[in-house]
């Protein structure tokens, strides 16, 4: 086989991903952040940086040519990591058989190596994820999230209790079955309609968006891999952001495993999310909305 196989590429974002975590949890406890503005509300810390290189180097270490695009601008000095590519060998026989085999030309790597910089300054570290997609056709198909500040449930441990924090992991393949998921919404929410939007990034387009879609109640909280989990788990119905801010990296991890799950993320508009390594349109202009049912309910209620 002369393409790349997508079980050995998600499998080698597991390992890097669970490092990741622990390289985030170690500098989170150091408390030198070494925190600096990109942009208007957009910190990067040391922890982004030393994530993205980690994960890139290990990538590099078995694919050299993979398309990667990250989040943050960094030289990637080389490691001695080499990731397991095969921890997912058992499911070859049911992984769809044009994943085991894909044109190089058509793979992409997003890789947004700590998801929710702005909370994790602030010390709101419950929602920080590390996000690896893999991108096959312009379309995600293999997710890795990995939660360095929860229990094995996903739920937020305090930092008075950091011996707690051992991380969650959540991966996905579109056609396999995902594995380590519940339904966590509460009794007295059944039957409600909940949005989830951002905590630190919220303005008059998504207010005017909320309004649409009248809702019995909106939570707000930090990071796009977040808020798409709280949306696979029915924590919340819809995940709105309509706006310009996140990008493809924000989104490539959890929108794979979104699909395996038989969720929906559109722009606002109902148009696909085109997924591409021109750095030119990483940008999710227009805005994002995400569902794990009904999905065109509430593209109609956004454009009425
Ligand atoms: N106005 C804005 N400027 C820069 N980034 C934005 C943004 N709005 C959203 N984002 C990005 O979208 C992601 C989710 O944002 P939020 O937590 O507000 O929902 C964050 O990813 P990062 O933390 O990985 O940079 C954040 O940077
Ligand atoms: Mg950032
Ligand atoms: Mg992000
Ligand atoms: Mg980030």
């Amino acid at each position: 086989m002369t393409g790349y196989n997508l079980l050995e590429i998600v499998s080698s974002c597991i390992d890097l991903a669970e490092q990741s975590g622990k390289i985030i949890r170690d500098i989170f406890n150091s408390g030198t952040l070494d925190i600096k503005m990109k942009g208007e509300d957009d910190p990067m810390t040391v922890a982004d940086l030393k994530s993205q290189q980690h994960i890139i180097a290990g990538l590099r270490n078995h694919w050299p040519d993979i398309k990667i695009v990250g989040e943050e601008d960094c030289e990637v000095p080389p490691t001695q990591t080499f990731p397991d590519r095969t921890k997912l060998q058992k499911y070859s026989d049911s992984a769809p058989k044009d994943y085991l085999n894909m044109n190089k030309e058509d793979v992409i790597v997003f890789i947004d190596p700590l998801d929710a910089t702005k909370e994790f300054t602030l010390g709101r570290v419950h929602c920080v994820m590390t996000l690896i997609g893999i991108t096959y056709k312009g379309v995600p198909v293999g997710g890795v999230i990995y939660q360095p500040f929860v229990d094995a449930d996903g739920l937020p441990v305090p930092k008075e209790q950091a011996s707690q924090w051992v991380g969650r992991l959540v991966w996905g393949i579109v056609g396999i079955p995902v594995e380590n998921l519940k339904d966590k919404r509460a009794p007295e929410d059944k039957g409600k309609v909940i949005i989830v939007t951002t905590a630190s990034h919220f303005n008059q387009d998504i207010e005017n968006s909320i309004q649409k879609i009248q809702p019995d109640k909106v939570l707000r909280t930090g990071g796009a891999g977040y808020k798409t989990l709280m949306v696979i788990e029915n924590l919340a119905d819809v995940y709105l952001f309509s706006t310009v801010g996140t990008k493809l990296w924000d989104i490539a991890a959890p929108h794979a495993i979104l699909s395996a799950v038989g969720g929906t993320l559109t722009q606002p508009s109902g148009k696909p999310v085109n997924y591409t390594d021109n750095l030119s349109l990483v940008e999710n202009k227009n805005g994002i909305v995400v569902t794990i049912g009904d999905h065109q309910k509430y593209i109609n209620l956004l454009n009425k």
